[in-house]
């Protein structure tokens, strides 16, 4: 499913917090967003998974304008990993993957076995199959964003936006969690901070700047030494990787 936004603009109060983003990610793809603390892409990728109403301009999944979708259709199409979400703390692992077949379910029908399968798959997918049990809040940071992604997964998306999934990771389930989003059968949009690693499994990338998008392109064409320097205020060097073709960035200490 492509995701496309036009014009898209929000703020609070008399403050643009959201300036004018147009964007467009195709059927398959994995869209990085990046830019510096305050910049935008939590309150855009919000815009984008229709959880927040733009000032002006509008989002389309699928050709369609989710002004104009129900919550519920919607919430079957796109997952949302947040990158703080608020969970009940009196659950287990499995409660919390399991509120991710709510939109799959309707009033009346029971638990199925696709919506356990479902359960499982996810779980073994980041990890957590021999942790079903325990209680949520004894899980440690990492491990409770691992189960927000496998709740994400279970919810069988077309789209998946990620605020931030790798931000309590260690680097091994970084990479994991990165790859696998890049190797499913989905649309994705995450916001990450660690540069490298978006190069690294991004196909394109958009660089916002109080608001607005400064570049937009590959992670080649957007990762230079000047945006690092105008927009992330770092010196840094820039070389393709001899393993990946990507670039590497090796950041300078002055
Ligand atoms: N509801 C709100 N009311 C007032 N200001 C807000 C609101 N939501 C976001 N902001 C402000 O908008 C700016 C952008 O915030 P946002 O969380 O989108 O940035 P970000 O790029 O995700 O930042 P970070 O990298 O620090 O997570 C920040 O200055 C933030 O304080």
């Amino acid at each position: 499913m492509s995701v496309i936004a036009e014009n898209l603009s929000w703020g609070v109060k008399r403050r643009m917090i959201v300036q004018d983003v147009s964007l467009s990610v195709a059927p398959g793809e994995t869209l990085g967003l990046i830019g510096p603390n305050g910049s935008g892409k939590s309150s855009l990728l919000r815009l984008l998974a229709g959880l927040r109403r733009p000032a002006s301009g509008r989002v389309e999944i699928n050709g369609q304008n989710i002004a104009q979708v129900s919550r519920k259709a919607l919430s079957r199409q796109v997952a949302f990993v947040q990158q703080s979400a608020a969970t009940d703390t009196n659950v287990t692992v499995a409660d919390v993957v399991r509120l991710g077949r709510t939109p799959h379910r309707s009033a009346l029908a029971g638990w199925s076995e696709a919506d356990e399968a479902a359960v499982t798959q996810a779980l073994g997918r980041v990890e957590m199959a021999t942790r079903r049990k325990q209680a949520w809040q004894t899980l440690s940071g990492g491990e409770r964003q691992r189960v927000h992604i496998a709740r994400a997964l279970a919810q069988a998306p077309q789209v998946m936006f990620l605020d931030e999934p790798t931000n309590h990771l260690d680097i091994h389930h970084q990479i994991e969690i990165l790859r696998m989003v890049r190797e499913l059968d989905l649309t994705s949009v995450i916001a990450l901070h660690d540069l490298n690693l978006a190069a690294m499994f991004c196909d394109r990338m958009v660089v916002l700047e109080a608001g607005a998008v400064r570049a937009c392109g590959t992670p080649e064409e957007v990762l230079t030494q000047k945006i690092l320097r105008d927009v992330f205020r770092v010196t840094a060097h820039v070389s393709g990787s001899p393993e990946t073709g990507r670039p590497h960035i090796r950041f300078s200490p002055e």
